[in-house]
């Protein structure tokens, strides 16, 4: 029997935590690999967390080695080979995910910190609490010692839903929907890239043939799903939210599929002219439990536009957090 991995959740106790430790616990990141559990929360919720684990226990999950809670991040950490830092506030209706910065913030220097002290040295840390980006950021500014390659934020739930939403205009399954990138902040400034994509091998933009609908239709949805969602069930995305920080994990250790990439905000390398070290989101690939950055992908005036205006945003973030003097 190969040795447990260990995955480290924040905020397990919430709505996200609630649709993604089932998911953990039956296989869905390394199918027949044992995985232990380390559940981090507030000293008020571990008490619900107790509860969460009574019915992960009423599972019998075969390849489930275990789970331990508690509120100690160095504790909750330690010996951790992926940390899925979920536990943050999420924003209500009519707030922006930057309006959380202060709030979160200071979540993630403490668990910056504390992966550094007690993480095992093969620690990936993917960062589902917002503003995600920066508060990734954060994370792997206090986190010294563990390369900044090991830190990432979550866009993939940006991938999907630009990758369904286009699949429903072309009239074909979401296979069929290849080469999706989402450019930038996790933020309604994002830039979800149509015009590398493709429907059926054929460049997406000349099979929609509709440059009205992409501008003025798909890219304001894409980045505005979250808030539809809040609208709609009163509290934001947890399903879909767990879905994604799966996905982007399993590809990450596991590797993209051979010829695709997904979307994944990395701390930049200087690609594509975007300021060392601020985490956007790019269109990678990955093997051997580590990412790259697809490289040489064509990006109009129109595109180049939105991505600044999302650098912008992103700078901006980074900015306050300096003058926070959280990083
Ligand atoms: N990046 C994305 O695509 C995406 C998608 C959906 C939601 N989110 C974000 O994910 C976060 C969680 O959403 P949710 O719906 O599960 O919220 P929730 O309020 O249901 O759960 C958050 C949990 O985090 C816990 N928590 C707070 N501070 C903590 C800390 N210091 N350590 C450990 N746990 C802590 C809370 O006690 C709570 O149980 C929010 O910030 C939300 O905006 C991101
Ligand atoms: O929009 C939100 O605040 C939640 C989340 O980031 C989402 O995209 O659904």
């Amino acid at each position: 029997m190969s040795t447990p991995f260990t995955v480290a959740v924040t905020g397990a106790a919430g709505q996200i935590g609630y649709a993604l430790l089932y998911r953990l616990a039956s296989g869905d990141l390394l199918g027949d690999r044992p995985v232990r559990l380390r559940l981090l929360e507030v000293e008020p919720a571990l008490k619900a967390l107790e509860g969460v684990v009574m019915e992960l226990d009423d599972c019998a999950f075969p390849n489930l080695a275990g789970v331990e809670i508690g509120s100690d991040p160095r504790r909750m950490f330690d010996g951790a080979n992926l940390a899925m830092l979920v536990g943050a506030m999420p924003r209500k209706a009519g707030m922006e995910r930057s309006d959380l910065l202060t709030a979160n913030g200071a979540i993630f220097t403490e668990q910056g910190r504390a992966l550094a002290a007690s993480a095992a040295d093969d620690v990936r840390v993917v960062v589902t609490g917002n503003p995600a980006n920066t508060n990734a950021l954060i994370a792997y500014h206090n986190a010294s010692g563990i390369p900044r390659e090991r830190f990432s934020a979550l866009t993939r739930l940006d991938h999907n839903r630009a990758r369904a939403l286009l699949a429903e205009r072309a009239g074909r399954p979401v296979r069929d929907v290849t080469g999706m990138t989402i450019w930038g902040n996790h933020s309604t400034t994002q830039y979800p890239d149509v015009f590398n994509a493709k429907v059926c091998g054929v460049p997406a933009d000349r099979w929609i043939a509709d440059d009205g609908w992409i501008n003025f239709d798909f890219i304001p949805t894409v980045a505005r799903r979250g808030a539809a969602v809040i609208a709609a069930r009163g509290s934001s995305s947890a399903a879909s939210a767990a879905n994604a920080t799966i996905e982007h994990s399993r590809d990450w250790l596991l590797g993209t599929p051979e010829g695709e990439w997904t979307s994944m905000a990395v701390p930049s390398d200087g690609s594509y002219g975007v300021p060392d070290g601020l985490v956007s989101s790019f269109p990678v690939t990955c093997s051997g439990g580590d990412w790259s950055i697809v490289q040489g992908l064509p990006i109009s005036a129109f595109a180049q536009a939105k991505i600044d205006a999302s650098l912008g945003e992103l700078q901006g973030e980074r900015d306050a957090v300096r003058a926070l003097g959280l990083i």
